[in-house]
């Protein structure tokens, strides 16, 4: 195990200009950082600059609504965990209630057979946020394409054929999930004893996160039982592996505890997690090419509603 915690950037442009000799670089680069620490950046992505500050001034307009405009839009109003969370709503780390404020936006869909997590978002008027519905959508689409392309690198990255995961991260039982943060600053006596967001493991396979400038997300080093900080860098998403994923690759790849320290400043923080939580059908049982020889899977196979159930269930 190594002495400290290296979050590797990782450029992924090579792999999207088909180029084999990158492929095979950005996929190896890729399997290190799942193996350990679970976390690393990724530059030459998709998603452009424009798209990206577009969505943050929409998001930033949204927070400023008036308290009572964002209550109306509550989770607790929505029976597939879409809308707004206001501080202290949820708790990721026993005796810390996060000082975050959410809006989480899924795909939206109809009908009468609907399952868990799926259904319709929760949206402020048009004339009380005007382009918030527009930009935010456009961007989720966008990273559900994202997703769909970072699944295709983890495929090869563990021999596997590259559209292996393409239904899992892409069906239409699939849930994605985007959730806008916005962390209140806090005081130098508080940030000892508060959190931004208690220390958690993400739930699903795979999390990708825009953060601003402020900096404050923290990830945990087991072997020397300290926290490391991932620096926020120009353009890049951070990446990290959830439960799932886990579980999937038989502990292959990590899913690493971390959490938000809220800023110590007088600017809020704002940060955008885009969760790809797999197809509602789909079995995780240990993905052949984690088996070591002779070894038996250490997990039992658990469909991924049954788990995302009992994951979401006990957070709020
Ligand atoms: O805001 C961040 O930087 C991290 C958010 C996070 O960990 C989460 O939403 O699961
Ligand atoms: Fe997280």
């Amino acid at each position: 195990m190594p002495l400290s915690i290296t979050i590797p950037v990782i450029d992924i442009s090579g792999y999207l200009s088909s180029d084999t000799e990158e492929t095979n670089r950005v996929a190896a680069a890729i399997r290190s950082a799942a193996i350990s620490p679970g976390f690393f950046q990724v530059t030459g992505h998709p998603i452009t600059p424009d798209l990206r500050e577009r969505l943050l001034a929409a998001v930033k307009s949204f927070y400023a609504l008036p308290r009572d405009v964002k209550i109306k839009l509550h989770r607790n109003n929505s029976n597939c965990l879409r809308g707004y969370e206001s501080v202290g709503d949820q708790q990721l780390e026993p005796g810390f209630q996060d000082a975050k404020e959410g809006f989480m936006v899924g795909q939206e869909l109809e009908g009468d057979n609907l399952r868990f997590a799926q259904g319709a978002n929760q949206w402020p008027a048009e004339d009380e946020c005007p382009g918030f519905r527009q930009v935010f959508m456009e961007y989720f689409e966008a990273m559900r394409l994202f997703s769909r392309t970072m699944f295709r690198i983890v495929a090869l990255s563990l021999d596997l054929e590259e559209k292996y995961f393409d239904d899992f991260v892409y069906g239409r039982d699939t849930v994605t999930m985007c959730r806008a943060h916005r962390y209140p600053p806090t005081t130098p006596e508080m940030a000892a004893k508060s959190r931004g967001i208690g220390a958690h493991t993400d739930f699903g396979a795979l999390t990708l996160l825009l953060q601003d400038d402020s900096g404050g997300l923290e990830v945990f080093h087991r072997p020397t039982q300290t926290w490391h900080p991932v620096h926020p860098v120009k353009d890049a998403y951070v990446v990290n592996i959830g439960d799932m994923m886990e579980r999937w690759t038989n502990d292959k790849y990590t899913s690493t505890l971390h959490r938000v320290i809220s800023p110590v400043s007088d600017r809020d923080r704002y940060s955008i997690a885009f969760f790809n939580e797999g197809l509602l059908d789909q079995i995780i049982e240990c993905i052949p090419t984690c088996l070591e020889e002779g070894k038996t899977p250490k997990y039992k196979p658990v469909m991924v509603e049954e788990h995302l159930k009992m994951r979401y269930g006990n957070s709020y």
